[in-house]
């Protein structure tokens, strides 16, 4: 069984006994927040994100419309939905005190396929207003054929590994604390450049997908959270164009960058209170929003640890992190 805490998607019910005769051929870890991650085309999930990757692969169909977010978790996807969300609509909801972002939390207005698939096998997309958006935490090689043979857009965002890991530590003291106590920082980091953590291994996730925008540009856009947070309208108005719908008024831009803005998301009242329906509470999404915060939490000889698996991981591939 998994932990308590863990959102029903991610949870072992139910499973398919297709899917339990795969699991029992993966190779399995104690994981570093769940009891159990096993690795499925070279990615650690829960049980349940197996149950919902494979059925997201049987049944998701992508249109060539679609733009699709793909993130490694911890790394800005709650800023991104809100970014993307409010850019494609902009026309049907313009910034003003009535944009469903004051209200809504990003994540509920943003599917994420395979926590979605794992909740219904046949969940239906087809009402989303065009271009429709949704998010992804899996790897290139596991996504949907669909996704990869059409004409859809892939905006894709990591952050440097320090901060990602740090992000993820905070998030699993809140959710999980006993969890985190069990297994003290200096083991996490251990199993996070070992890459045995849901979604890992980081660096082969970053990889596949810088790869995938240098050969194929129009296709994937590579965005990173650093970037973004340096020079937020500047990235912005890249996003936009690359997802095909580029502004015309400087003030459309600096609207939606200002409403989209951790200072704004998290001080709303929608976002500091409640949980949301994968049941972990709102405010869980939202702490520092910063580059470089990793120096409260880890120490030098941790943060060289992850630093040398970044310099081993990344040789040669001219991708650097600036923190
Ligand atoms: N609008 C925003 N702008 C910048 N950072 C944001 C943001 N919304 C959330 N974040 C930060 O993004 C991280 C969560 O990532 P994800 O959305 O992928 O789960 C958290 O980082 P920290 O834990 O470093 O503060 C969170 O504070
Ligand atoms: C999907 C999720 C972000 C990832 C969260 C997560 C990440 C790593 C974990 O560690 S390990 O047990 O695999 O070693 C566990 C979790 C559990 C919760 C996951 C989050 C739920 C919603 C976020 O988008």
């Amino acid at each position: 069984m998994t932990s308590s805490y863990v959102p029903i998607y991610l949870g072992d019910e139910d499973l398919t006994q297709e899917t339990r005769d795969l699991l029992s051929s993966l190779p399995s870890e104690k994981g570093w927040l769940v009891s159990q991650i096993y690795q499925f085309e070279g990615s650690w999930h829960t049980q349940g994100l197996v149950q919902g990757i494979l059925n997201c692969q049987k049944n998701f169909k992508a249109n060539d419309s679609d733009i699709i977010l793909a993130t490694t978790p911890k790394s800005g996807t709650t800023w991104l939905k809100a970014l993307l969300f409010a850019l494609i609509h902009r026309d049907k909801f313009p910034v003003s005190s009535k944009h469903p972002l004051l209200a809504t939390n990003p994540h509920p207005l943003v599917p994420y396929l395979e926590a979605d698939y794992r909740v219904s096998p046949d969940v239906d997309f087809s009402e989303l207003p065009s271009p429709r958006l949704m998010q992804t935490h899996l790897q290139h090689h596991s996504l949907p054929v669909s996704i990869k043979n059409s004409s859809c857009k892939i905006v894709y965002c990591c952050r440097n590994p320090k901060d990602m890991f740090v992000s993820l530590w905070h998030f699993g003291k809140k959710l999980a604390p006993q969890e985190i106590a069990d297994y003290p920082i200096e083991k996490s980091v251990e199993a996070f450049c070992q890459g045995k953590f849901i979604g890992g291994p980081f660096w082969d996730h970053v990889l596949e997908y810088w790869y995938e925008s240098r050969k194929n540009p129009n296709k994937v856009l590579f965005v990173t959270y650093e970037e973004l947070k340096k020079q937020t309208e500047v990235e912005v108005k890249r996003i936009a164009n690359f997802i095909g719908c580029g502004f015309t008024a400087e003030k459309e831009v600096s609207e939606i960058v200002k409403l989209c803005s951790f200072e704004s998301l998290s001080k709303l009242e929608v976002n500091r209170q409640g949980k949301l329906p994968n049941g972990i509470e709102s405010n869980s999404y939202f702490r520092k929003g910063e580059i470089g915060g990793w120096r409260d939490t880890l120490s030098e000889s941790l943060a060289e640890v992850i630093d040398r698996t970044t310099e081993e991981k990344f040789r040669g591939s001219g991708l650097k992190f600036s923190c």
